[in-house]
């Protein structure tokens, strides 16, 4: 039991939404293989929503973009209620700003001085969708409107034959039509088809010359399965199908605004209203970046571009001045980043086998764990995959040194070094930046305290044994080094380990050529070496650069040896003059 006071919070005031009974359904085994006829409503329904209505430069930035991103079908604002939107419309048709292959669409409520006034904004379009609505609920029946179902369907009708009076009187315009049952979803399905039906009757569309039923979930209010199944039988029992569009509007007041307009169009339905991002009503319209992203993930055109994300966010957020959420789907800040270690590493390793697929077939399948799309796609860098923090892990950890420093860990320098970055995440209880990361692998193995550096080195090489005599410089002092082994290292090793009468095996090596900084292509690049010791049965790693490949593994195995604590002057038989 609850130690919540329960005052308000009480359930027992709602009852649960009655789904039609459809048992015949066929939608569950559809799945969406093409694109449907996407339709903007961000300077309409979106731009009703706003705190602060979008200005004239703000409606035309946002205009601009759903062109760009590819939309061919346009609300542009409800002429009628406002100026603002009034000049908005005339703006763009007065200035020529409508492309050809765009249309732009208009709302109005049935009421003849608002369906003039929409006509008169509408003057001189070269085409244009009049967007006629009523409320058909039984609570706006009811409640609002205080009519009869009758009643209701007059003032459809009504407005319908406006629109189509209106619309004669300026014949230089391509007219479509589009009526919408306002709040379908709480209207009983056969009145729905009742109304839909009479205003068709009016408007007489063709197959050439459709007509545009919008059925909106005005109001999100059940299961998106319910509404599939709405939309479903709406397209069995409407008249004349084949000259209809039948339209989706959905919103998202219970979360599911995609989804069901993804289920609707598995039930039939030919077109989509939504908005960039969600934005709109309450919790939003559905968000068309989502949907249309959804079916670019299943390798179908979208016929939307959003291959520059950022640019639709910047824009959507200064048009609207509202924040995109960091875990938006596809476009936020956060949704390809990885922080956690069994992420990163499984990331990371499809991303090898990628980059390699790739190379070979550009068109190769994406399979990467964790990312249901390559986030380049969205001009999404892999620097903004990997991020570190305290639950990430080696591979993440190595992949951000490899990415902007060029150092390539191997794997047992990698187990090593994780816990000094896991440290400090824990410590400062933070995102680790790359240069952090980089700072910390710096002190950790390239510039340990008391650091000794080798000064020369002379190698005699002999066939299965090298001589390498190296004067390091150890607190000012030159140190003699004289060793014998099979090559330079394991000479350089055997004469430490008898300089420090500790003994020393050299466990691991790695080497590789860094990366040139940028804009230096021309100089000699560095190299860097790793390597693990063992002294006296403890293991050590260290890494050196130098520009000569040996210089950087000798002070790689001197820079594991000062990690020990050995103090190099103490052990000296031979000092040299100070320096
Ligand atoms: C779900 C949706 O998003 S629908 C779109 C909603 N968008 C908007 O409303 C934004 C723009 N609207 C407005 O600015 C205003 O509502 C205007 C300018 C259009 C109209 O304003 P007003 O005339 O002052 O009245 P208001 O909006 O309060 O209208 C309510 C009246 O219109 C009637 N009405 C409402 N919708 C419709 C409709 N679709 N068709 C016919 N009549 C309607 C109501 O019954 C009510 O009638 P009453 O005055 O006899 O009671
Ligand atoms: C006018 C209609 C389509 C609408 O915006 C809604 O029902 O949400």
């Amino acid at each position: 039991m609850s130690t919540i006071a329960q005052a308000n919070f009480n359930h027992k005031k709602y009852r649960a939404y009655t789904p039609i009974k459809k048992i015949d359904r066929r939608w569950p085994d559809k799945v969406i293989d093409k694109a449907p006829q996407w339709c903007s409503v961000d300077l309409r329904d979106g731009n009703q929503a706003l705190i602060e209505p979008m200005n004239p430069s703000q409606k035309l930035e946002l205009f601009k973009l759903l062109v760009d991103v590819g939309f061919k079908e346009i609300e542009v604002g409800f002429p009628a209620a406002s100026a603002p939107d009034f000049d908005f419309v005339r703006q763009l048709i007065e200035q020529d700003l409508i492309p050809d292959d765009v249309t732009i669409q208009v709302l109005t409520q049935a009421r003849e001085p608002l369906i003039k006034r929409s006509f008169e904004a509408l003057k001189g379009a070269k085409k244009a969708i009049v967007h006629l609505y009523n409320s058909t609920s039984t609570v706006q029946r009811e409640q609002v409107f205080k009519k009869s179902r009758d009643e209701i369907k007059a003032i459809a009708i009504q407005g319908a034959e406006w629109v189509r009076d209106f619309s004669i009187t300026q014949p230089e315009t391509q007219w479509s039509f589009q009526y919408s049952p306002e709040s379908f979803t709480n209207t009983e399905m056969d009145y729905a088809v009742e109304i839909c039906d009479a205003v068709i009757s009016i408007w007489k569309p063709t197959p050439e010359h459709k007509v545009i039923i919008n059925l909106p979930a005005t109001v999100e209010a059940s299961t998106p399965n319910v509404y599939a199944d709405q939309i479903e039988w709406i397209g069995e029992n409407i008249s004349h199908r084949e000259s209809i569009t039948i339209s989706l509007h959905t919103h998202n007041d219970r979360g599911c605004g995609v989804a069901a307009a993804e289920l609707g169009v598995m039930a039939g339905a030919d077109r989509i209203e939504g908005t960039l991002l969600g934005n709109g009503e309450r919790t939003g319209n559905m968000d068309i970046v989502t949907m249309a992203m959804n079916i670019y993930s299943q390798g179908i055109d979208p016929q939307l571009n959003f291959s520059d994300m950022d640019r639709v966010i910047t824009t959507v957020e200064r048009c609207t001045q509202l924040a995109v959420h960091p875990r938006h789907a596809y476009a936020g800040e956060l949704v390809f980043a990885a922080f956690s270690g069994s992420h990163q590493d499984a990331i990371n390793k499809c991303m090898a086998i990628d980059e390699n697929k790739r190379a070979v077939d550009p068109e190769a399948h994406w399979e990467v764990a964790y990312l249901p799309i390559d986030p380049r796609d969205l001009g999404r860098t892999y620097q903004q995959v990997i991020r570190i923090n305290s639950q990430s892990g080696k591979g993440g950890v190595a992949y951000v040194l490899e990415q902007d420093y060029g150092v390539q860990m191997p794997r047992w320098m990698q187990v090593d070094f994780s816990p000094y970055v896991q440290e400090h995440a824990e410590n400062y209880e933070s995102e680790v930046s790359s240069a952090t990361i980089n700072n910390i692998f710096t002190e950790t193995y390239l510039a340990p305290d008391n650091k000794v550096t080798i000064d020369n080195y002379q190698l005699d090489r002999q066939a299965n044994n090298d001589r390498l005599q190296a004067i390091v410089i150890s607190n000012n002092t030159s140190v003699s080094i004289d060793g014998q082994g099979k090559g330079v290292l394991d000479a350089f090793v055997s004469g430490l380990s008898g300089l420090i009468k500790k003994e020393i095996t050299l466990i691991d090596y790695n080497e590789h050529a860094l990366p040139n900084k940028l804009g230096a292509e021309n100089e000699q690049s560095e190299a860097i070496a790793y390597v693990q010791l063992s002294i006296m049965g403890v293991r050590y790693c260290a890494a050196a650069k130098s520009l000569d490949i040996v210089n950087a593994s000798l002070q790689a195995v001197l820079n594991a040896v000062m990690r020990s604590g050995v103090n190099i002057n103490h052990h000296s038989t031979i000092k040299l003059a100070a320096v």
